[in-house]
């Protein structure tokens, strides 16, 4: 395992760049039949917009990487042109791949030299609050290699046998201790370095990216998520995504 201390800002060196990739080349397969996931609307804006809107609200990220569905990169580039989104932040898009995985890695890709702190985002979680971006930005920049945002279980977990017919009963076989659980959201954020090395070095298919640091033998810190950092998956998130909006709507009195 190495050191997971980078020199930090306060130790004399600027601060470092921070840029996001977004992984939006999915299907939806689990919302249901439609346009890709990433491209169906939230209170009328696309969930993309929503998401990246959220990662450029935090003044720290300078570019935005979108991983676009493999044929939807110039829908994808005429959306972010006709969106409102920060001044100061720069946009990139290019086409996806096959898995999450094959997606960020084409996102890693992209990215100029000057970037030294990736945040990678799902388009999928588009109501992530600046505050939990920020929290990640800042944990990195303090040091840590890989940073996940994660919230406690409020269900208990077990672990099962696959059923002997499709559809059966499955064996449970073991009930981890729910109070070390925890639900990693994102933006995981990351010293490019590290995760640019896990994704040449790791080929196990894995489900997010900070477990590809852990392959590496590296340290992976969680800090607190966000409830509205939930991903949109199943046709119900839907609605608590509208419903999640609606009361932002009322809160900011419009
Ligand atoms: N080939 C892929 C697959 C997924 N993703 C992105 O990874 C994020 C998390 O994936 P998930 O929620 O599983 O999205 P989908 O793969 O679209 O969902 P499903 O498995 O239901 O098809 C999403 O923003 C999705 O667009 C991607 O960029 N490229
Ligand atoms: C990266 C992730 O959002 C962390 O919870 C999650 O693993 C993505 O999983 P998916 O099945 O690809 O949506």
């Amino acid at each position: 395992m190495s050191d997971v201390s980078r020199p930090s800002p306060a130790e004399g060196r600027t601060t470092p760049r921070t840029a996001a990739v977004i992984p939006a080349a999915g299907r939806g397969v689990r919302l249901g039949p439609g346009a890709p996931k990433a491209l169906r609307t939230l209170n009328g804006t696309p969930m993309l917009i929503h998401a990246v809107r959220a990662l450029a609200a935090s003044r720290a990220v300078s570019l935005v990487v979108v991983v676009a569905p493999p044929d939807g990169a110039a829908e994808v580039k005429s959306l972010l042109d006709v969106h409102a989104l920060p001044e100061r932040t720069d946009f990139l898009v290019v086409p996806g791949g096959e898995s999450r995985q094959e997606s960020v890695k084409l996102g890693l890709d992209a990215l100029p030299p000057e970037y030294d702190i990736v945040l990678v985002h799902d388009a999928a979680r588009p109501l992530v609050p600046v505050d939990t971006v920020d929290a990640v930005i800042d944990a990195v920049r303090e040091g840590a290699v890989a940073v996940v945002p994660a919230l406690p279980l409020a269900d208990t977990v077990k672990e099962v046998e696959p059923a002997a017919t499709p559809g059966g009963p499955e064996p449970v076989v073991a009930t981890p201790e729910r109070a070390r659980l925890r639900a990693v959201q994102t933006p995981q954020g990351f010293d490019r370095a590290t995760l640019v090395r896990a994704h040449e070095t790791v080929t196990d298919n894995v489900t997010d990216d900070a477990s590809m640091i852990e392959q590496l033998g590296e340290t992976v810190v969680a800090v607190p998520g966000h409830e509205e950092a939930f991903k949109v998956t199943r046709p119900l998130d839907l609605v608590l995504a509208e419903a999640v909006l609606a009361r932002r709507r009322l809160n900011d009195g419009f």
